[in-house]
């Protein structure tokens, strides 16, 4: 995508975008939501801005700094910023690529206020707006030794470029095959408590007395690479993550039998005797949980190793032929442009100049953010962008579409 001229948008009475003492600090936006005016941009290394975030407060005519989770867009040459339902900022950087053009600041949306509660302070977070409908992540709970691993390991054997596994932190020792950065980010437990305290984590549990967790970057990481994120974590962080905004499949893994189960976990090897009596114990409480609590969305008994990947393979629609469902993609990306006044509300109308076809000419983008998924800890999803002629038979009409 070429240079981001104008944007406009029928938030536009809600939206106040403009260069802010340009000269001196570089380029900066004002979005005023409320008695807020949200300052964007910020210290300039003479080519690039640093994409900071403060605040004005009209009615007491301070300035503050919240504190900002998530990671934060890479300095550009300056932004746009637009308001969407007075929950998230909106911002689309200069001169970048059509995969890191589109961020959003989330001021007020459900994981912002819950955030403000648990760190008292103020807060806003970052998160990395992708194109396109890709699927869910996958949330995998059951308990231990009920085969999880193995079936996780059998999934991205099969299907290397398509899933990613979320590396999860944990304060257990590492076991003998295990490879830091692989299988855990093995940590101390103050460095990881600080951690969390610091908004690093999107969930962590204490869990067989060790300390768990998956961090932000760890689900970001996978979507960056283009995957489909699946994660290993117990019925507390299933809990936590169906709260957040990940908006994943929850599957629940049951052993046929309790016995099953014991032998399983004793045949693998890996635990010492008080160590497997403690997973045992903690294993009643799970099943109960994981088929009672209405918190998964599919459980799948784990008895012939064979039958039970084929059905998870089908619950994810992985029976279905790959063109099938790249046919179905490719229909959503496709999706018409409605011209009622809702439709239009999400839609923000991007005028670019691509240097490349000379200086004269113009192409124009729709954004499409009104189908948005997922969000803040962690990327959102969902976002459509095509080019249209708005000039075309005195109306707006599609071009082209990507
Ligand atoms: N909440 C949470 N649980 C996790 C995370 N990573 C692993 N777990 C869970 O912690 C439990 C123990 O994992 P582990 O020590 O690898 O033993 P295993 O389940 O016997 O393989 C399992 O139920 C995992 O699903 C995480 O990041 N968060
Ligand atoms: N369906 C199955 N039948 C028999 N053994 C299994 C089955 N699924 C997994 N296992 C074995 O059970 C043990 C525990 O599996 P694992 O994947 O490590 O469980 P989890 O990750 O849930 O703790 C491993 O030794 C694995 O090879």
């Amino acid at each position: 995508m070429g240079e981001v001229q104008e944007i406009f948008s029928d938030d536009v009475k809600e939206v106040f975008a403009v260069g802010l003492d340009s000269e001196a600090r570089g380029y900066q936006t004002a979005t005023i939501l409320g008695e807020k005016i949200f300052v964007i941009g910020g210290s300039s290394d003479g080519s690039t801005l640093s994409i900071d975030v403060k605040v004005f407060h009209k009615s007491t005519g301070k300035w503050s700094v919240p504190k900002v989770l998530g990671t934060k867009p890479t300095p550009c040459k300056g932004h746009s910023a637009v308001l969407l339902n007075k929950e998230r900022i909106l911002i689309l950087k200069r001169d970048s690529t059509p995969e890191d053009c589109a961020w959003f600041l989330e001021v007020d949306t459900p994981f912002i206020r819950e955030q403000k509660k648990i760190l008292n302070v103020d807060v806003v977070a970052w998160s990395k707006g992708v194109r396109g409908y890709s699927p869910k992540p996958i949330v995998i709970s059951g308990p231990s030794g009920v085969g999880k691993g193995t079936l996780i390991n059998k999934l991205m054997k099969e299907f290397p470029s398509m899933f990613g596994f979320s590396v999860s932190h944990t304060t257990r020792a590492p076991r003998d095959k295990e490879k830091d950065g692989v299988h855990y980010h093995f940590t101390e437990r103050s460095i990881m408590e600080k951690e969390i305290r610091d908004g690093k984590f999107l969930e962590s549990a204490s869990v067989h007395g060790n300390l768990y967790g998956t961090s932000i970057e760890a689900v970001e990481v996978v979507a960056d690479a283009g995957k489909r994120c699946i994660l290993d974590i117990d019925v507390q962080g299933a809990r936590s993550v169906r709260v957040s905004s990940l908006d994943a499949v929850f599957i629940f893994i049951c052993p046929p039998s309790f016995e099953e189960l014991e032998k399983r976990l004793r045949a693998r090897g890996t635990e010492t005797e008080e160590q497997v009596q403690k997973r045992l114990c903690n294993a009643r409480l799970e099943l109960e949980l994981g088929r009672s609590s209405g918190l998964f969305d599919h459980i799948l008994v784990n008895d012939d190793l064979e039958t039970c990947y084929q059905s998870l393979k089908k619950l994810l629609g992985l029976d279905v032929s790959m063109e099938a469902t790249q046919q179905q993609s490719q229909k959503m990306v496709d999706a018409p442009l409605g011209d009622s006044e809702s439709e239009m509300d999400q839609k923000v109308l991007i005028q670019c100049r691509a240097s490349e076809l000379g200086k004269t000419s113009k192409n124009w983008f729709v954004l499409d953010v009104s189908s948005i998924k997922g969000g803040a800890p962690g990327r959102t999803r969902g976002i459509n962008m095509y080019a249209i002629d708005p000039f075309a038979d005195g109306q707006y009409g599609i071009k082209t579409s990507s």
